[in-house]
């Protein structure tokens, strides 16, 4: 790749990497000047894994995945388990390179920027980032995705989408080459990850950052090309046959056997091209290994023969068909004195032959180009014929149009072609790229588009939300406190719920429609003490203990040894491991083992203790927010507390008519978003990078959680008679059980 002057843009000093090899350096006047390799660092991968890995993962499964072609897509855990391996490894390579590099480099050096490039390498960044935070260094991250990003309904089919997703969110920028990918991408994150996105800006907020994705059609080195055509002797020899010109790896996704028979076709319905055209198809091999593509090539070689049996004259063969490589100065040669350039893929992340025909195309009049609409090319080169390769005959008569084109309209076409070309090449893509990272500035301001999501809006709940509960004539708003409601603080104590919160959730407790219940951690007396609003449904120790509206309670029953249990617990863990800060809060049935105020550097083994010890004690380790629950062997928690709420609201014949909405920050919250799947709308608040939820939306924190609950009270304001006050008390009284104190493992039956 090379690089030229960059015109009006100036270079703000930063320095750029590439899977551990540094590639641009500014030149002292701060423009980027040249390429210079100068640290090359290998990664070295077991063939086994490697095999898995690169044959396995990248080419078995995101190659034809991303190019839409989920038969061919083979979903192994193994290959997967290999991706990951060698993604970590390039990721530790890059961190330690980038650690010798700050170390070595000069203070006020810029920030480093990363480049990802490709498939092979979506995992990555968040290695990356991470290292590099507790490290302390300072990097930019960016991604380019070289082959299509597809949509929903293809990505959805890989087992582990949600773990590619984050692994490219782990970027600040992530681009593709049309905005068709980057809409596909966006939509999968909302999707699959329940990101919000601004689809207009092109952002996706995750792990509480904003991630810019951004269209960036990659060009070639336009210059080289011509030059390359001025200089190759000539290769066609006969000037009475037109060669139509067929460039590609021997590749599924190219087309070839379609292209093939639309030729075949194209001779059949228009025989006075026989003898005079003349099809020129280089195939160069590729992932010779890989059985998908030794069976291609079979076939190729068939039909090849096939077509030639059927046409050759004894001066004349329809095909030239070349499986092997060629010298750039004949790829050049060829492209220059070819009629016509048959760019046909199935599917194609942009396809730079169309691009190099063009620039290679200096004679005149000149030939002309057909572009498949399914390669990202055809999106930008309008003045192209665009053939559908799936449709054989059609394609036939594109390329009977191109060879019987008129010289004029084959001039004004290519002419628009190179221009495009010729300005938007490899260099502007790598500038435009630098631009989006903020690493090259740009006095000309080329990109336009937001870099930050705005806060939480109640528009961004209209979309999902007003689809989800419509006119329904009862919503059971089902949340959590710490973390959802009140903001996480130092000591439970210190979290107290936000005076607005609380305020709309008085008023949504007015409002018949409208039933609420908070879900939490904390034993049942607290959660209410801390809400402070009467009329509301509490649970309590993920679930053991309800509260009802009417003041009458439900307890789960508890083996009767636990008391003791607990209370030994409670012992052994003040005694053993709350030192330097930590501590253990009594919930009754319940313990939680704090360690929020402890050292860094003591936690991880004063953690394993705690856990070993909650383990050994018979009670069930649970990670929460600087926190383990230890929680009873008993099958209830969040979730069938949940169910059981809305069974003694609502009964079990649930009308269409009720909808349920569910927030909450933590792992106890998915029990309940689990078990909700498929009847709530669900939120999960965090700021996490790298978690699975179960949850269909992510809000980024409490104060969002604000916003939703401030869309719902306008929802249902709008629909309520002013001044109207109402209890929120839709609980019968005779619904309601105390349940006996004994032991009982599963689950309790609706009319016990
Ligand atoms: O289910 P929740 O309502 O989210 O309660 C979960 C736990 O929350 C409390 O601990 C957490 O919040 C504290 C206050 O912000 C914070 O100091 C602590 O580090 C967090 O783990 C509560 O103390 C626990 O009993 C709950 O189980």
């Amino acid at each position: 790749m090379a690089t030229s002057q960059p015109g009006a843009s100036k270079q703000n000093g930063d320095r750029f990497w590439a899977s551990g090899k540094l590639l641009y350096r500014p030149n002292a006047g701060g423009l980027v000047t040249a390429v210079a390799p100068v640290v090359v660092v290998a990664v070295h991968v077991e063939p086994a894994i490697f095999d898995a890995y690169y044959n396995g993962c990248c080419n078995g499964t995101f190659w034809p995945l991303f190019h839409s072609m989920p038969d061919r897509t083979i979903f192994s855990a193994d290959n997967w388990k290999a991706y990951q391996a060698v993604n970590l490894e390039f990721a530790e390579k890059t961190v330690n390179a980038l650690r010798r590099l700050i170390e070595t480099e000069e203070e006020n050096a810029g920030t480093p920027l990363v480049w990802l490039h490709d498939y092979h390498l979506m995992l990555a960044a968040n290695t990356i980032r991470n290292s590099a935070d507790d490290l302390g260094l300072k990097c930019k991250l960016g991604f380019f995705l070289h082959i299509p990003f597809p949509p929903w309904d293809i990505f959805r089919l890989f087992p582990w989408a949600d773990e590619v997703l984050q692994g490219m969110l782990g970027c600040d920028m992530v681009g593709f080459h049309i905005e068709d990918y980057c809409l596909n991408f966006v939509d999968c994150c909302q999707r699959r990850l329940g990101c919000r996105v601004d689809r207009k800006g092109l952002l996706v907020e995750h792990g509480g950052r904003t991630v810019r994705v951004r269209p960036l059609p990659i060009g070639i080195p336009y210059e080289r090309f011509v030059e390359l055509a001025k200089a190759a002797p000539p290769v066609i020899t006969n000037k009475d046959q037109k060669t139509v010109l067929g460039v590609d790896r021997l590749d599924y996704t190219k087309g070839l056997v379609h292209r093939l028979k639309s030729f075949e076709v194209l001779l059949e319905k228009h025989p006075e091209h026989r003898e005079k055209v003349v099809l020129m198809q280089i195939a160069v091999p590729s992932r010779t290994d890989v059985k998908e593509y030794q069976d291609l090539k079979e076939e190729m070689d068939q039909l090849v023969g096939r077509i030639n049996g059927r046409f050759t004259t004894p001066n004349w063969s329809p095909i030239k068909y070349i499986y092997g490589c060629v010298s750039q100065d004949e790829l050049a040669a060829f492209y220059r004195e070819a009629a016509v350039a048959l760019v046909t893929p199935l599917r194609d992340g942009m396809n730079l032959v169309a691009k190099e025909f063009v620039a290679c195309q200096i004679n005149t009049p000149p030939g002309v180009l057909i572009v498949s609409p399914f390669a990202g090319a055809g999106e930008m080169m309008h003045e192209a014929l665009i053939c559908n390769p799936y449709e054989i005959n059609e394609a036939a008569e594109v390329i009977h149009r191109a060879l019987t084109m008129p010289e004029d309209e084959r001039t004004l076409r290519m002419n628009s072609l190179r221009k495009r070309e010729k300005v938007h090449d490899v260099d502007y893509w790598m500038r435009s790229f630098l631009k989006g990272m903020g690493t090259l500035i740009s006095e000309d301001g080329d990109d336009v588009l937001p870099t930050t999501m705005q806060p939480v809006t109640l528009e961004d709940f209209d979309e999902y939300l007003s689809k989800y509960i419509g006119n329904t004539d009862k919503l059971a708003l089902m949340l959590d406190y710490d973390g959802t409601l009140a903001p996480i603080a130092p000591h439970p104590d210190l979290a107290i719920l936000p005076p607005e919160t609380k305020h709309v959730l008085e008023r949504l407790s007015n409002m018949p429609e409208v039933y609420i219940s908070i879900i939490s951690g904390r034993n049942v007396n607290n959660v209410k003490a801390m809400v402070g609003i009467e009329g509301l449904t509490y649970a309590g120790n993920h679930g053991l203990e309800i509260l009802h509206p009417d003041g009458s309670r439900f307890v789960h029953p508890m083996p009767v040894e636990f008391e003791d249990k607990v209370s030994d617990l409670l012992k052994v863990l003040q005694e053993q491991v709350c030192k330097e800060g930590a501590w253990v809060e009594n919930k009754g049935a319940l313990l939680t083992f704090h360690y929020r105020e402890t050292p860094l550097d003591v936690r991880q083994e004063m953690v394993a203790q705690a856990k070993l010890l909650i383990e050994q004690a018979g009670f069930k380790p649970a990670q929460a927010h600087c926190a383990i629950e230890a929680k009873p062997p008993v099958q209830w928690n969040k979730g069938r507390a949940s169910i059981y709420i809305l069974r003694t609201a609502f009964g079990l014949d649930w009308s269409e008519r009720i909808r349920i909405i569910y927030a909450g920050d933590d792992t106890t919250d998915e029990d309940a978003m689990e078990a909700l799947k498929g009847m709530a709308a669900t939120f999960r608040v965090t700021q996490s990078q790298i978690i699975r939820t179960v949850a269909e939306r992510r809000l980024p924190s409490t104060d969002s959680v604000l916003t939703m609950l401030k869309w719902v009270e306008r929802h249902f304001g709008k629909r309520l008679p002013r001044g109207n006050s109402y209890g929120n008390n839709l609980c019968k009284k005779g619904d309601v059980m105390k349940m006996e104190m004994s032991f009982k493992t599963d689950d309790i039956s609706p009319t016990s």
